[in-house]
């Protein structure tokens, strides 16, 4: 017995997102083509509407210099209206650039997990909970979009701006601007220190609206359980009992953010204060003019705006990369590995080498994470109809994986036709197995679709031909709108026994050389099951099929029966013989099946 070790490089679910830093910002700009030229175009805009606000006091200024002096002040008044509506112009065509910049980041963002999640192992992808991913999806990266907004433009421009400004201010009064500096410096490390906090709140926010979102998936897949053993109230109480964790930790969040902001306003307000008294002295003294104390306070009352912008931008930019953190995990999940020396159509093995035609197990050790379950199985899969059983959770639905290549080995072969699979790429493998999983799920919105999927563009006339091979022809039939038939998303319109046999229909479909199939006649009725028993017995003629099952009335039709159990294959051989010589098969015959 060995471990198969998990893929390497990837963090677990439960592992810890990997902390944030500013030294992680230009990731967010690789997350879409072309976001940075797009970026510098829109600071751009962004570095014109403020200096078009940045203009008004100077003009404002003249107006007022006009009117003390005597002289007209129509120029300056029609020049402050033409630069306002230049200024509300760049405003909105900033704003919109902006709104579609980060919908773009957004769906980067989203395809790249949505791609990573596709190319992963199957293994990997079901070790993690799916709420947990959808709110990944879903929500951390509408922080993303706000990180765009607030930090990366205008952040951004709100240095420049900051600075153009004081440079105008000192211009005005060196003084005052020094000594508003000083405010400024104190107040924008109080603020560093609390960003540091709002992050670790963000990032504990998200994470509970993905436990929620878990929990509230557990329960909806198994409603009718929930429903039967009238545990509504206990449920709903532990799914809202996880959203009220996440809603404190979301409250964390935004008094962090409040505060964040709150200082920022405060810090404005003291320096606003400060201005007008030291102006109110200097205008006594004779050391400044009325006009250039107005323009000064306007300076001061336009900080607020890029002052606000940063504050802002720097809590958005904490929400955003931890968002960022947990994004990245999905995006870096490694996907299937390429197989250097795979190919698509690998050396078939010599006629006379002696390997027998089907499927071998040679020395087989695979298994999950920390839980080995193949130890060193060999066997031979014949073409025809082989059954595998065996006691439950012995490993039989790991053999079907292991064909698949769903779990790498980690020791021995698996030969198809004599050929190692690995010297098969992955999708070519693939394409000669057609495989009906346990649960038998179906996907697309309507018979049509669940039947063809996977195939490309099935004719009519074939798909009748399978959905009758499968014994559902007159279903379908008696069905208002027949293979156009609307089928509920987890396919809760069909019971489990058409559920079941659509999903072989589709496999059907695909005419692979293997046949993999899972429990797949399990919750069909004697007639139904003799029909489906029929197709796979034709389709056994010409090509390997593999049915894991625990029922007889499966196994009597096999042409050879494989027993697993602790120790691997424990017996092979027709259903009399084992009947005959095998306890273990006995007993299973007489408890498991159910004819
Ligand atoms: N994705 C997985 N991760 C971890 N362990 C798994 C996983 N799938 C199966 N196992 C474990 O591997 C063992 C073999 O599982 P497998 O599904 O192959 O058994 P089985 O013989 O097909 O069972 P059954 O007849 O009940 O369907 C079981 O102990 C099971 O708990």
């Amino acid at each position: 017995m060995t471990t198969t070790a998990p893929p390497p490089g990837e963090p677990g679910p439960d592992q810890p997102p990997r902390r944030f830093g500013w030294s992680r910002l230009p990731a967010l700009l690789r997350l879409g083509p072309g976001l940075r030229l797009a970026l510098a175009g829109l600071l751009m805009l962004e570095l014109l509407s403020y200096a078009t606000v940045l203009v008004q006091p100077q003009v404002v200024k003249w107006l007022l210099d006009s009117v003390s002096r005597g002289a007209s002040f129509v120029p300056a008044l029609l020049t402050l209206a033409a630069v306002a509506l230049c200024s509300g112009v760049l405003i909105v065509t900033s704003s919109y650039q902006l709104g579609k910049l980060g919908q773009r980041m957004v769906l980067g963002a989203r395809a790249g997990m949505i791609d990573a999640l596709l190319r992963a192992r199957v293994s990997t992808v079901q070790r993690r909970p799916i709420g947990d991913v959808l709110s990944r999806i879903g929500s951390d990266t509408t922080l993303l979009q706000h990180a765009l907004s607030e930090a990366l433009v205008r952040g951004a421009v709100a240095p420049v701006v900051l600075l153009a400004t004081v440079v105008l201010m000192a211009l005005s009064d060196l003084t005052m601007v020094l000594v508003l500096l000083a405010v400024v410096a104190v107040g924008a490390g109080v603020e560093w220190l609390i960003l540091h906090r709002l992050a670790k709140a963000t990032e504990a926010a998200q994470a509970g609206v993905g436990e929620m979102l878990t929990g509230l998936q557990r329960v909806l897949l198994a409603f009718r359980t929930v429903k039967a053993f009238g545990t509504e109230a206990d449920e709903a109480r532990a799914v809202v009992g996880q959203a009220r964790l996440a809603c404190r930790q979301g409250v964390r969040a935004a008094g962090w953010n409040a505060v964040v902001g709150g200082t920022g306003w405060v810090l404005m307000d003291i320096m606003f204060l400060t201005a007008l008294g030291m102006g109110g002295a200097r205008i006594a003294s004779g050391a400044m003019s009325v006009s250039d104390l107005v323009a000064f306070l306007l300076y001061v009352t336009y900080l607020r705006t890029p002052s606000a912008a940063l504050t802002q931008a720097a809590s958005a930019m904490s929400e955003g990369l931890a968002a960022l953190a947990r994004i990245e995990q999905i995006q870096h999940i490694p996907a299937e590995p390429d197989d250097q020396d795979a190919s698509a159509e690998p050396e078939p093995a010599p006629a006379d080498d002696g390997v027998p035609a089907g499927i071998a197990l040679d020395g087989v050790w695979a298994g999950y994470e920390d839980q080995p379950v193949l130890s060193g199985v060999s066997v031979h899969v014949p073409r025809g109809l082989t059954v595998v059983t065996g006691p439950s959770g012995i490993g039989k639905t790991t053999v079907l994986n292991v064909v698949e290549r769903f779990l790498e080995l980690r020791r021995g072969r698996v030969l198809l036709d004599g050929v190692d699979i690995r010297a098969f790429q992955r999708g070519e493998l693939r394409r000669r197995l057609a495989y009906v999983e346990q649960d038998a799920p179906l996907l697309g919105a309507t018979i049509r679709e669940a039947v063809g999927y996977g195939a490309a563009s099935p004719g009519e006339t074939e798909l009748l031909d399978v959905v009758h091979a499968v014994g559902l022809a007159d279903w379908v039939a008696s069905l208002p709108d027949g293979l156009d038939t609307a089928i509920g998303e987890r396919a809760v319109a069909v019971s489990g026994g058409q559920r079941q046999r659509l999903a072989v229909a589709r496999a059907l479909l695909r005419h692979a050389d293997v046949l993999l199939l899972d429990e797949a006649t399990s919750q069909l009725d004697a007639d139904s099951e003799e029909t489906l028993l029929r197709t796979i017995a034709e389709q056994a003629r010409v090509r390997i099929v593999l049915a894991v099952s625990h029922r007889m009335t499966v196994a009597s039709q096999a042409d050879l029966v494989i027993v697993l159990d602790e120790s691997g294959v424990r017996a092979a051989g027709s259903h009399r013989e084992l009947l005959r010589s095998d306890p273990l098969y006995r007993r299973l015959a007489s408890t498991g099946g159910t004819r």
